[in-house]
């Protein structure tokens, strides 16, 4: 199979699909891999390394679409992308489709066939696609809510762990899967008073479990999300109901009940963000204040530590790649009832019900396509 990387074009979007050693194994089980020259450079795989792994090399953006049957990116196309795309091309890549509807209409009308990472599921009930980059980016929503915190960047002036004779900052965590444990494990690191709020019964009996009570667990209701919004320094948003748009959970007219300079980092901005006033921002301008609080709302976190996130992202995306390189889309998802989740827009069609359902649009059952 011809199968493409293009280097990613979002801004301050340092990772990429494929590395050297992916690349090593596709050509070994006989496929073409053609990478766009400078792909990996920003996460530290120069050309040479995809050369010397027997790829080639493609300076022209163009070439490296056209050609492709199998075309792997990391984050959403962006609109000079989803006009590359085309039927009979097959695209691997994080979508967050409930949350861009012009982006799902887009993919539609291209008749490419569109599996998200972020939607396959495993046996365990998770995401394995997405949890690597919720690892990271709930530990770096940590980073960059203590940042934000500082005055210079409009925060409180309020220092997490505080010091001896001050007490530390609250940071509270709505949605305590996987971005939510590992942004509570960084705030109890720094010594932050903890407290995580979900839906789900069984997660926070996991987390407090884990951790010993270190930190506090309360079942997420408005009562509960009233009670950490005026008390809270930072509150991490880090709820996700799979593939749909997130629920807005602290309107605008609560932020009123914040301390001035209080921070709120909404990690689910990919899937639209759960606070009422959050609009995505980029690496370049992360920041923006409403009614005196910091909102801190990148949709690709991870791709600021590119390195780590490459590496991390294609440990897990690998087998998959290798699954739709040797058999073709529709056998590969046939053969793995948890990898068919994946598919979103097929030939014109949304597969998956809750993008479906976000845009008023029809959506036709995956497996009916692959039987
Ligand atoms: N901005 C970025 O760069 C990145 C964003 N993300 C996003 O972060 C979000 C969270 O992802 P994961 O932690 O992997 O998901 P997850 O599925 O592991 O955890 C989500 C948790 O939210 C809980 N939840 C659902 N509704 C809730 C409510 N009303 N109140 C409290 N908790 C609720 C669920 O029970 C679950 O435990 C997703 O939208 C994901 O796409 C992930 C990686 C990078
Ligand atoms: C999950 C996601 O959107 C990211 O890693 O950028
Ligand atoms: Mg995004």
């Amino acid at each position: 199979m011809q199968i493409a990387v293009p280097k990613e074009i979002k801004n301050h979007e340092y990772r990429v699909a494929l590395t050297p050693t992916g690349a090593r194994e596709l050509v070994a089980r006989g496929h073409r891999v053609t990478v766009q020259a400078g792909a990996g450079e920003g996460a530290g795989f120069p050309d040479a390394a995809y050369e010397a792994a027997g790829a080639a090399l493609e300076a022209d953006v163009a070439k490296v679409w056209d050609a492709a049957e199998l075309i792997l990116k990391v984050k959403e196309p962006q609109s000079e992308e989803v006009a590359r795309l085309k039927a009979g091309q097959t695209l691997f890549t994080y979508l967050h489709l409930a949350a861009e509807e012009r982006l799902t209409r887009g993919l539609m009308a291209s008749g490419a066939t569109c599996i998200a990472y972020e939607t396959i599921t495993d046996r365990q009930g998770g995401l394995p696609l997405l949890a690597p980059m919720s690892t990271v980016a709930g530990r770096m929503a940590i980073q960059a809510g203590a940042h934000s915190l500082e005055k210079a960047q409009g925060g409180s002036g309020v220092l997490l762990p505080g010091v001896p004779g001050v007490a530390p900052a609250k940071v509270a965590v709505i949605g305590g899967g996987v971005v939510g444990e590992n942004a509570a494990r960084m705030a109890l690191g720094l010594g932050a008073e903890v407290t995580v709020l979900d839906k789900s019964i069984p997660r926070l009996e996991t987390l407090d479990d884990r951790y010993q009570g270190r930190m506090k667990t309360v079942f997420s209701t408005a009562d509960a999300i009233d009670e950490a919004v005026r008390e809270s320094d930072l509150i991490v948003g880090a709820v996700l109901i799979p593939g749909a748009a997130a629920p807005k959970l602290i309107t605008r007219a609560m932020l009123a009940d914040m301390k001035p300079g209080s921070v709120l980092v909404d990690v689910a901005i990919d899937q639209g963000g759960c606070f009422e006033t959050s609009r995505a921002t980029t690496h370049a301008e992360p920041t923006y204040i409403v009614d005196g609080v910091v909102h801190y709302c990148v949709a690709n976190m991870p791709g600021a530590v590119a390195r780590t996130s490459t590496q991390a992202l294609t440990n897990a995306t690998m087998p998959y790649v290798i699954a739709l390189a040797d058999k073709g889309w529709k056998q590969a998802l046939a053969d793995d009832a948890h990898f068919l989740p994946g598919l979103n827009v097929h030939d014109g069609q949304v597969t998956y019900r809750a993008v479906a359902e976000a845009f008023d649009l029809e959506s036709v059952d995956p497996a009916r396509l692959v039987s």
